[in-house]
């Protein structure tokens, strides 16, 4: 039974870590030092103060005593150069660097160790080298596969990529061998923001066919007339640091944007001069539409024949994000029939995409190798960034850029593992709750337990629970080490309160509830009386379960599919839509229905397989059932 007592443990969790251009090492943790150097003979080390090339900090770098000496040249290497041995006496961290990186970034760490740039290695090169690196720093163009992970047996500590999208390593490999993945998520912003609006204009006046046609001694004014910028609708698809920085620069040229972003604030939008609106009426009133949402599995090939249909003839798009949430070939098809007059793009499904691709050659089509973040001034920062990162992950530091990392204890870990999967579950559930457009800002989570303040640590449960809420949403991986830092960066606000209960505190965690207040839902059943999407959870013989559905009690085991129906409480409506299931083969592997309310129940239904559209549109036509959303857990 709930005790009186509500305890508030934050009112705030966003005090922990500063945006990483202004990171200063952080208080060494113990167990992250095990975890890091578990391989490596202890360092002597002295710490040295030296001016960051981003003007707004300083940082301290580490240099090596012992090797210092020894270790300062770094050795240049090109595909067809012969690999080079071992360079590093056991004490002495070598940095593997595979892809152009800011020279700045590179004097970070010469000195701190053994540094070594080998360009252009294939897999097999990289893989017979990594064995001799502690850490390695890539761009987008490396491929770090589970082989890498493996042929390093257990000596690489840290994968640093320097830039943001981290699709081109395996963070589960990564994770599993130990190893940790840091990334530069902010330092190229601007760049790609104006790559996008580089492609914008360069686009609306064919300034790259012309070139090409006149280097080729043609003089076609007429063939290249093109379209004006100033008072056509652009729609920003994805509001986050990218998209936001585009929308403030297409004001400045006089165009009228809107954004689809469903889980953007709309107040930050506003204060931009930006309106929010649906993805049907972004795409449907757009001149020009310009991508910014990360590749995750609701975004792929989201441009596609059914949604290049809806778009205006005639119409404009620029993908400075990732190839992938184009269909590519529905895009030639587009840009055949007229549906799309250009498309300006920055980043292709395959990287480098074939010679002979149609939509490469495609004249209405501009192309560039994947340049947003190539700017100098965006490849100091960055590679600056990655190597302290990478330096200070080294070190035993925490991170404010990790992706993955086990940073709890063992013993602790192996308590909470089942709440962790809870929480994120939870997490991940809610969000899908929010109805698009209304952007979450404030989610207050409550843990009933048993256990002393002192005797739990919420760290990892509510680093989980922003896992679940914003990595569906947004190119960001969350951990322990981020999951603030993320989570302030894109304006949510996450309060944590512990109700203390009268029990045995054997198990950490009663049930956790996650409410997340002020928006809408497209769920009404799910809002409790104080207008808050409120759900609650409990582990349950190991496994997760939901527990709490607004004002409804439920009891589903959260694994697989979720189909949840608020109907009017009477017979055979169990039997109605387990019929449909049924005839379309979707195997349910739970069903409950929930307390009766003025007559309304809530039937709670587990599906493996996620089930087709028009199989949902047959349960939302089943009479007496007033509303049902599908969740994807
Ligand atoms: N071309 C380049 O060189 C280059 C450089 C930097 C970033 N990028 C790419 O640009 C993209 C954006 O990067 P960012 O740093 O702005 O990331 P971000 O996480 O700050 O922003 C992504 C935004 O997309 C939104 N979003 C998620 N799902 C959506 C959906 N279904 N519809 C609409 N919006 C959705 C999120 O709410 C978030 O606001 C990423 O894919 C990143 O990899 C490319
Ligand atoms: O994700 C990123 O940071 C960009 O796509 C840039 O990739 P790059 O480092 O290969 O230029």
């Amino acid at each position: 039974m709930a005790s009186s007592c509500i305890k508030a443990i934050s009112s705030s969790a966003f005090t922990a870590s500063p945006p990483p251009s202004q990171t200063k090492p952080q208080p060494s943790i113990p167990y992250l030092l095990s975890f890091l150097h578990a391989t490596s003979r202890p360092i002597s080390l002295k710490l040295s103060r030296s001016r960051s090339h981003n003007s707004h900090s300083h940082s301290f770098l580490i240099t090596n005593v012992l090797q210092k000496a020894e270790s300062s040249s770094d050795t240049y290497l090109s595909k067809s150069s012969q690999l080079p041995k071992p360079t590093s006496s056991d004490s002495t961290p070598t940095v593997l660097v595979t892809e152009k990186l800011g020279e700045a970034g590179l004097e970070v760490l010469r000195g701190f160790g053994n540094l070594e740039c080998a360009y252009n290695l294939s897999p097999e090169e990289l893989c017979a080298k990594i064995s001799t690196c502690d850490a390695l720093i890539v761009r987008s163009g490396t491929k770090v596969t589970r082989q890498v992970f493996e042929a390093a047996k257990g000596r690489l500590k840290v994968v640093g990529r320097a830039g943001v999208g981290i699709d081109n390593v395996d963070l589960q490999a990564a994770t599993e061998f130990g190893c940790l993945v840091v990334n530069a998520p902010t330092a190229n912003t601007v760049a790609a923001a104006e790559h996008g609006i580089a492609l914008l204009t360069a686009m609306s006046r064919n300034v790259a066919q012309a070139d090409a046609s006149i280097k080729a001694g043609k003089w076609q004014r007429n063939k290249y007339v093109g379209v004006s910028l100033v008072g056509k609708t652009l729609a920003v698809m994805g509001f986050g640091k990218v998209g936001s920085e585009v929308a403030r620069r297409a004001k400045g040229l006089g165009m009228h944007v809107v954004s689809h972003d469903p889980y953007a604030p709309a107040d930050r939008a506003r204060a931009v001069g930006v309106e929010l609106v649906s993805f049907e009426q972004a795409i449907g009133t757009a001149d020009f539409i310009s991508l910014h949402m990360p590749l995750t599995p609701t975004t792929s090939k989201v441009l596609n024949d059914k949604t290049f249909a809806q778009m205006k003839k005639g119409v404009r798009i620029i993908n400075v994000a990732r190839g992938g949430v184009i269909d590519e070939d529905a895009l030639v098809r587009a840009l055949d029939s007229g549906i799309v007059a250009q498309a300006a793009l920055d980043v292709f499904a395959e990287e480098p995409p074939s010679k002979d691709s149609k939509l490469v050659q495609h004249e209405n089509v501009t192309v560039t190798p994947h340049l947003g973040a190539s700017t100098k001034e965006a490849q100091a920062r960055v590679a600056i960034e990655i190597a302290e990162a990478v330096v200070g992950a080294l070190k035993g530091e925490l991170s404010a850029t990790a992706v993955n990392a086990p940073m709890v204890p063992p013993e602790v870990l192996a308590e909470l593992s089942p709440y962790v999967v809870l929480a994120e579950k939870l997490g991940k559930l809610a969000v899908q709750l929010v109805a698009g457009g209304s952007g979450i800002t404030s989610v207050r989570v409550v843990y009933k337990t048993a256990r002393d303040p002192d005797d739990l640590d919420t760290r990892l449960l509510r680093a989980m629970i922003t896992k679940g809420i914003i990595e569906p949403i947004s190119a960001s991986f969350i951990n322990l080490v981020n999951a603030d830092f993320v989570a302030k960066d894109k304006g949510l606000r996450i309060t944590e309160e512990r109700v203390a209960i009268d029990s045995s505190p054997e198990f950490p965690v009663a049930s956790i509830q996650v409410h997340i207040t002020n928006v809408e839902s497209k769920f009404a059943s799910c809002v409790s009386k104080n207008g808050n999407i409120s759900i609650e959870g409990k582990v349950k013989y190991g496994k997760p379960h939901l527990t709490l559905l607004g004002s409804f009690g439920v009891d589903v085991s959260l694994e697989g599919n979720l189909i949840l129906c608020r109907q009017v409480d009477q017979p055979g409506m169990i039997g109605q839509v387990g019929k449909i299931l049924g005839t379309e083969n979707v195997n349910v592997n739970f069903m409950s229905v929930g307390r009766t309310i003025q007559k309304k129940a809530i039937m709670a239904i587990g599906v493996d397989e996620e089930p087709k559209e028009e199989l949902l549109n047959k349960i939302g036509k089943v009479p007496d059932i007033e509303e049902f959303v599908f969740l994807k857990l």
